[in-house]
């Protein structure tokens, strides 16, 4: 199986209250200074592109390579390691698209997924219809890229009104430095991404991924393998709150070492 088997036109069913988008988009101007930046990294291309005329496989070849890789016996394309972001090869990169094996993201989310209600958190989740490997793409939490002040706006109206929140905040650091922070909100308008609940020992993880873009996607990976029926899940606070959570919304994962709480969204 190639890529292009695996991936993906998004034709995905989805509620008509919410706008479906492929990628994340800009949220509304507000007129704010924030908003100027926010829209001004959205605009701008991401240069460093790779000179390779072959699959860019290796980091020491490709400046990008390195970071997805076919395993073993497998069919597909799979991330190798979820510590690191990732940057895939562009159409600007020198590479072929139909050689470089360091394109994923790029193009889509995979078949065979499922919005169905789910019984362990009584309200709607994704499934899977097939197995997938560890290190599988998933998709992307797509939905508008807002700034911080306009996050918080929305979750204090969640919070007032008791909706459900669907604000995700990736923060990307260096050693101990925070270095980026990318807030993403598919309430309104977004993809499959916003079925995923929160779990306490989450069959994914999520990545940040830049293809031509400063502002990285969210790209939601198979933790371990998953197999077909299988709900799935990513932890919402990160590995930060794995041991320390003591407080929140009651989390209904039931897995073996719930906190017993949700993660809260926290935007400094
Ligand atoms: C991103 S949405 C997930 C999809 C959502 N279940 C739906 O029906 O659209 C996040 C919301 O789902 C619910 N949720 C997700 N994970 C949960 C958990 N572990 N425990 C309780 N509720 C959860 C909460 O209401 C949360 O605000």
């Amino acid at each position: 199986m190639n890529r292009s088997e695996i991936a993906l036109n998004d034709d995905y069913e989805h509620p008509d209250s919410l706008e479906y988008v492929l990628e994340s988009v800009l949220m509304p101007s507000d007129d704010s200074l924030d908003f100027e930046r926010l829209a001004d990294e959205y605009n701008s291309v991401l240069l460093n592109q790779c000179q390779c005329n072959g699959a860019c496989e290796k980091s020491e070849i490709c400046p990008h390579g390195g970071q997805y890789e076919y395993p073993k016996d497998g069919i597909e394309l799979v991330l190798k390691k979820f510590s690191n972001p990732v940057i895939e090869c562009n159409d600007l990169c020198k590479c072929s698209r139909n050689s470089c094996s360091n394109r994923l993201v790029q193009y889509g989310p995979r078949k065979n997924l499922e919005i169905f209600d789910s019984p362990v958190y009584g309200s709607k989740g994704l499934r899977t219809t097939i197995n997938i490997p560890e290190g599988g793409y998933i998709c992307e939490y797509a939905g508008e890229l807002l700034t911080a002040s306009e996050a918080k706006r929305r979750l204090k109206i969640n919070e007032e009104l008791g909706l459900m929140n669907y604000v995700l905040v990736l923060n990307e650091y260096t050693s101990e430095t925070k270095q980026q922070v990318t807030i993403v909100d598919p309430s309104r308008r977004g993809n499959i991404g916003r079925y995923l609940n929160h779990s306490c020992q989450p069959n994914c993880h999520i990545a940040a991924v830049r293809i031509d873009c400063p502002i990285p996607k969210i790209g939601i990976f198979a933790a371990r393998d998953i197999l077909a029926q299988e709900e799935m899940c990513f932890h919402y606070g990160g590995e930060g709150q794995y041991k320390t959570l003591a407080y929140g919304k009651t989390c209904l994962c039931a897995a073996p070492n719930c906190t017993g709480f949700m993660p809260n969204t926290a935007i400094e």
